[in-house]
């Protein structure tokens, strides 16, 4: 089955994700996402991530560092999502390119829906978050 290689970002600001919602229609349409998109030929993962992020949200991010790797398979196609922790370095999100933005907190993630193959992510940053306030 054709392999979709996804770079996807973990925008971090005063505690909060960046959260987007997947237009109705699209593959996954409604459910909640980390924005991001699919890695065009010749592209590195990074240069990947930064397109993405400018056309969706009309942002430049500062520099994503390499959070996990998570390969799924759909009954469609299997995706390979390379998650990324990055910042705001310039622009004010917009959603160019998804029905909505929410900031929310780790512990409100659990309350979106998200797509199967995000489960660890939410997981991984949900426990982090907790672990901090030890
Ligand atoms: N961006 C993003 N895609 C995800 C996530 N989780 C997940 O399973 N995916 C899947 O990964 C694939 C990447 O999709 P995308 O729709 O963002 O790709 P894209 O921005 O290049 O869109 P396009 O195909 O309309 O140009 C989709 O099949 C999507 O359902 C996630 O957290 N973020
Ligand atoms: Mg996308």
């Amino acid at each position: 089955m054709k392999l979709v290689e996804v770079a996807a970002g973990l925008i971090y600001e005063d505690g909060r994700y960046l959260i987007a919602k997947r237009k109705a229609g699209v593959h996954l349409g409604g459910l909640w996402e980390f924005p991001g998109g699919k890695r065009e030929e010749g592209e590195t993962l990074e240069d990947c991530l930064r397109r993405e992020l400018l056309e969706e949200l009309d942002i430049r991010i500062d520099i994503p560092i390499p959070f996990r790797i998570i390969r799924h398979d759909y009954p469609e196609k299997t995706v390979e999502l390379h998650f990324f922790r990055c910042a705001i370095e310039t622009g004010r999100p917009s959603p160019v390119d998804c029905a909505e933005l929410r900031w929310v907190l780790p512990s409100e993630l659990s309350e979106y829906e998200f797509p199967p193959a995000d489960r660890p992510i939410i997981d991984a940053l949900q426990y982090q978050t907790a672990g901090q306030r030890l």
